[in-house]
Parts: structure tokens; C-alpha cells; sequence
């Protein structure tokens, strides 16, 4: 099991709680195989009783009733410690799969965009759930019930063959089987119900799928397609459940139908042994099958937890997998290096991994801190891949950006990443109130910062007409806002960060043209000691930029100011001319 020795960190962490709930299950099973011993004894007494052996009642009375109390002190011991030993493995079992659960994030959070795009969000979120469940049943119910039955087997059997080494040997004849058969079994409900969980994954998927599309959906009129496809699914879905309730329900027959196999030969071979007088005592095959019926779930534990071992083993390899990936771009800079915002491209150019696709060709151009320029040009000119750069989302692939003459991979990643307030051109807010979102940006943020970032993006005056105001609750439990206000609000968001550099990826196309002005007008006085990138479709963005670069296909085809590139013949003019038209219509 290579692959589970990733968790021996954790158990060492953990050791001394283990070793305690070592102790604690070895007290448990003693005092529970005490039980045994003394109902047999109970047994022979009566037995001496009838025998005439003893002729006085009160002589038997009392030996019952002294053994009752110790068949009750014992059990009650033994319960405890059992209870105790519940408490300490399955509680070490919740710790680890909280350390386990931590580590996976926290890695995922370290990793690369690239890697998103490589792996579905379906597979990451499956690996920090259902794999580390199934680490958690090894961790957890495996060892302990591993742990109690070695103790079992070690106190029991010893003492079995003590007292009669025979009809041990035909007693536990039997057990292998149970072990086997259950071992079996537990792979084949595995199978069935690793399939039956694919199934459940695509009800889910296209039930979530359905809600959110439910717009779509009505719009269309295909609600009757879309219920047949859902009957469908969830008849493949019952099938497969059924498959697995069928082997399901063979798990208890099978056990007891074993168990009463192994009682049957205890009262055989031990009756006739008891006849021909190789065993003395009636209460020994009394004992036996108290023993035989104490040890039969530990045994059928053996097959079912060589099962949990084999999934967590899988689990665990796909949980390797993932945390194995190193991030492609990492912090190598530990001193601090504020950032004030020069920047410079030279020569930089720029393919995607994943499609090949080279999105910039010998870009370069420098901005220095308090001023603004403006990305225009077609869609997939490469516009948005000059901020990914910028925030080292991706690194460069020929060529050099350089930050206050620094290239930029000797920054600080944490420092740069710090001084970037980046609004996204689909503005992303999470299921939180607007008050956090916009803090987000700045989890300090008073209110009154909060209401001037908000003013700043013009979207104040919408935030105090809902309800609840700054405390209004976005996403799927509460309201959704409309493009526009999205958009504002993640501006604001980048606002009240107050970072170096600003990058606006085309986060104003949901906004009206008289809004839009406000919103410009605002981020003049805003980012008069910041560097504002500006991508976007629209010439009356970006026309207040110091310089405007054009791009084409990945390259720059013309710069300037406003008023230089409207003189000259090319895409900006064209564009001018044209959204200057529709203004007048
Ligand atoms: N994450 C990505 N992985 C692979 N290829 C990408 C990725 N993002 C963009 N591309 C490709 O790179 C090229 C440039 O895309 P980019 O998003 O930079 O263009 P853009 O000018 O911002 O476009 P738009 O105006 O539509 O936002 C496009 O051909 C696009 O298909």
C-alpha cells in the first residue's frame, strides 16, 4: 500500500492518541471474554448441582448471583472501554480527514490555472470529498476494528486452546470461509455501489444543470424533453441500485447462516467429547459458543476491511495524483518587493499550453505609475492575456515584462499579486451580502470606505434601494443582480483594495454610456497615483487613456493618444467612426 504511506505523517501527529486507544481496546476485549468464562463457570455450578455434587442450594444461589454481578461489572467495564475506544480512533479518524482535507485545498490553491483547465471541477471537488471519506474508513473504522480484532483473536484463542485445544481447532474451522465470503462480498458492493454513485453524480449534475438553465429551458418550451431525460436517467439509476440492494442483502444471511454452521459443530464435536470425556465441564461448550458468537464479526471484519484498505489505497493514489503537481509559478522571492507600478513589456509573446494557440506576438510597450492605457481590438486579439501576464497568472513565453525594471518573475509573487486590483470581464461574486463582496477586496474596509468604493463604481445608489441594503445577499440564495451592477461591484471591489495597479478587462460593456462617464470621471481622480491597464470594445473607454494600443491577432498594430490614432487611417478611426454614428442614431 505505497500510496497510504502519505498518511503516516499524520499518524505519527497522532500517536499518542493511538496508542491510548490500543490500551483502551485491549482493556474492552478482556473484560468482554471474561463474560464467557464466567456464565460457563455459572453453568458448572448448576451442572455440580444436578450431579449432586453440591446439596446446598444456597451454596448454588450464591455463586449465581456472584457471577451475575461479575457477567454485569464486566460487561459494563467493557462497554465503557468500548464507548472510549469508539471515542479515540473515529475522533483521530475526523482529525486526520480535517489535516487531509486542508492539505488538498491548500495545494489546490497553489496551483496553476493550467491546471484547472487540465481537470474538471467535478473530479478536484470528488478527490477532497468522496477519496478522502474512503481514506477516512481506513484511517478510522479500518484500524480500529483491525486493532480489536488482533486483541480479540490473541486473548480469545489463547484462552480457547488452553481449555480445549480439539474442539478450538473444529470451532474456528469454519471462520476462514465467513472471512473470505465477506471479503468478496464487500468487493462486489463496492463495484455495484461505485457505479451506483456514477449514476447518482449524473442526477445531480443534470438536475443542477436543469435549475440553473431553468430560463433556458422554459423559454424553449422543452420542459417534457427534459423530464423524459430525467426519467431516463433515474430508471438507469434505480436499476443500478436495485443491482446493489441484491448483493447487500446477501451480507447477513451470509453471516449468520456461517455463525450457525460453527455453533452446530461446537455442540456436536463438543457434546461428543463431553460424552466420551475428553472435555469435563458442560459450561466449556457453553463458553464456546458464547466465543464462537464473539468472534464471528471480527472476522467478518477481516474481509470487509481488506476491502475499506484496497478503496482507501485507490482514493489515495488519485489524492496523490494531484498533490504531486507541482504549481508551474511559484514564489521564489522571500524578501519584500513592494511594487509602484512602472511597467514594461519587451518583446513578449505568448502561447496557451493547452491549445496552442499564440495569443501575443512581440508585444512591446511601457507605462509608467499614474498612467493609463487602453487595450482595443477585435475579440481573441489577445487583449485580456496582457493582464493574465500582468498578474503572473501565466508566465510569458519568450520576451521579458519587467515591474519598476525588475523582471517580473524576481518579484515577490504575493507582493505583486498584492498591488493588483483586477476586475475580470465576467465579474464573478460569491453567494455572500454585497458588503463582503466588495470587501473582499480589503477585508479592513469600514463602512464608510465600503459606501465610497461603491459610490466610486457608481453602484451605491442601486445597493440602498434593495432591502437589505449593504447587507443584501447575492447568488443562489438571494438576489441576482443585473450584468451592469455585477460589473460595478467588482469594480468596486478592485477600488477599495487602493493597489498600484489597476486592470479592467472589458468591465464596463453591461454599463450605459452616461454611467460609463461617471464611472471614468470617478477612476480619473482614483488612479491618479496607480497604473490602470484598460481592455475594451469601446472607444469612449478608452479615449482618455495617455496611450491606446491596438491589437490584432496577438499584435500590436497601431498606438497613440485618442486624438493621434483618430487622424490616422485604421481600426480605431473605423471603430470611432462607427460607434460615433450610433451614438447620433
Ligand atoms: N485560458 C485559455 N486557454 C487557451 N487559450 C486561450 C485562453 N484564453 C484565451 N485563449 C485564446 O487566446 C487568444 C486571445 O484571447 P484573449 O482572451 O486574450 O482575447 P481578448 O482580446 O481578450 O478577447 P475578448 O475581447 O473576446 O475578450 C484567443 O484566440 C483565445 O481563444
Amino acid at each position: 500500500m505505497p500510496a497510504l504511506r502519505h498518511l503516516n505523517k499524520y499518524f505519527s501527529k497522532y500517536k499518542y492518541r493511538l496508542i491510548i486507544g490500543l490500551v483502551i481496546t485491549i482493556i474492552a476485549r478482556i473484560f468482554a471474554t471474561m463474560v464467557p468464562t464466567l456464565v460457563g463457570d455459572s453453568v458448572d455450578v448448576v451442572e455440580q448441582y444436578i450431579n449432586k455434587e453440591i446439596t446446598d442450594i444456597t451454596q448454588v444461589k450464591t455463586g449465581l448471583i456472584i457471577n451475575i454481578s461479575l457477567i454485569i461489572g464486566a460487561l459494563l467495564i467493557s462497554a465503557l472501554f468500548t464507548f472510549l475506544m469508539r471515542q479515540t480512533f473515529i475522533v483521530v479518524s475526523r482529525f486526520i480527514e480535517f489535516d487531509l482535507k486542508n492539505e488538498i485545498f491548500q495545494h489546490y490553491e497553489k496551483l496553476s490555472l493550467n491546471f484547472y483547465k487540465k481537470n474538471r471541477t467535478g473530479d478536484l471537488m470528488n478527490r477532497i470529498s468522496e477519496d478522502v471519506t474512503k481514506v477516512r474508513m481506513y484511517v478510522g473504522p479500518a484500524i480500529m476494528y483491525s486493532v480489536n480484532t488482533i486483541t480479540l483473536f490473541v486473548v480469545v484463542i489463547s484462552y480457547m486452546i488452553s481449555i480445549a485445544p480439539e474442539l478450538t481447532l473444529y470451532t474456528l474451522a469454519p471462520l476462514p470461509i465467513l472471512s473470505v465470503s465477506i471479503y468478496k462480498l464487500s468487493v462486489a458492493i463496492h463495484k455495484r455501489s461505485t457505479v451506483v454513485q456514477e449514476f447518482l453524480s449524473k442526477l445531480t449534475t443534470f438536475t443542477q444543470e436543469s435549475f440553473s438553465g431553468i430560463t433556458v429551458i422554459k423559454a424553449y418550451g422543452i420542459e417534457p424533453q427534459t423530464q423524459k431525460n430525467f426519467i431516463e436517467l433515474s430508471n438507469k439509476s434505480k436499476e443500478k441500485n436495485l443491482d446493489l440492494a441484491k448483493v447487500q442483502a446477501l451480507f447477513f444471511p451470509l453471516m449468520v447462516l456461517l455463525i450457525g454452521f460453527s455453533n452446530i459443530l461446537v455442540i456436536y464435536i463438543g457434546g461428543k467429547q463431553f460424552i466420551d470425556g475428553t472435555i469435563k465441564d458442560l459450561g466449556i461448550i457453553v463458553e464456546f459458543i458464547i466465543f464462537v458468537n464473539m468472534l464471528t464479526w471480527p472476522v467478518a471484519t477481516v474481509g470487509w476491511v481488506s476491502s475499506i484498505i484496497q478503496q482507501a489505497e485507490a482514493s489515495q493514489v488519485r489524492i496523490n495524483e494531484f498533490l504531486s503537481q507541482e504549481p508551474e509559478i511559484t514564489n521564489t522571492v522571500i524578501q519584500k518587493t513592494p511594487v509602484r507600478g512602472d511597467i514594461c513589456f519587451d518583446n513578449v509573446s505568448f502561447t496557451y499550453d493547452d491549445t496552442n494557440i499564440t495569443a501575443l506576438k512581440n508585444i512591446s510597450f511601457c507605462i509608467k505609475n499614474g498612467e493609463t492605457i487602453g487595450f482595443i481590438g477585435k475579440t481573441g486579439s489577445g487583449k485580456s492575456t496582457i493582464l493574465d501576464l500582468i498578474g503572473r497568472l501565466y508566465d510569458v513565453s519568450s520576451g521579458e515584462i519587467r515591474v519598476d525594471e525588475t523582471p517580473i518573475k524576481d518579484l515577490n509573487l504575493n507582493d505583486l499579486r498584492e498591488s493588483i486590483g483586477y476586475v475580470p470581464q465576467d465579474a464573478f461574486l460569491f453567494s455572500d451580502t454585497i458588503e463582503n463582496n466588495i470587501k473582499f477586496g480589503n477585508e479592513k474596509a469600514s463602512e464608510k470606505e465600503i459606501h465610497q468604493a461603491a459610490k466610486n463604481a457608481v453602484v451605491h445608489k442601486n445597493i440602498i434601494n434593495f432591502n437589505k441594503g449593504y447587507k443584501t445577499v447575492l447568488g443562489e440564495r438571494g438576489i441576482t443582480l443585473s450584468g451592469g451592477q455585477k460589473q460595478r461591484v467588482s469594480i468596486a471591489r478592485a477600488i477599495i483594495k487602493n493597489p498600484a495597479i489597476l486592470l479592467f478587462d472589458d468591465c464596463l460593456s453591461a454599463v450605459d454610456t452616461e454611467t460609463e462617464e461617471e464611472i471614468l470621471n470617478n477612476l480619473r481622480e482614483i488612479s491618479e497615483n496607480k497604473t490602470t491597464f484598460i481592455v475594451t470594445h469601446r472607444v469612449s473607454t478608452a479615449k482618455n487613456a495617455n496611450k491606446i494600443i491596438v491589437l490584432e491577432d496577438g499584435k500590436i498594430t497601431q498606438q497613440g493618444t485618442h486624438n493621434q490614432l483618430i487622424k490616422t487611417n485604421g481600426y480605431y478611426k473605423e471603430l470611432y467612426l462607427k460607434q460615433l454614428n450610433e451614438k447620433e442614431i
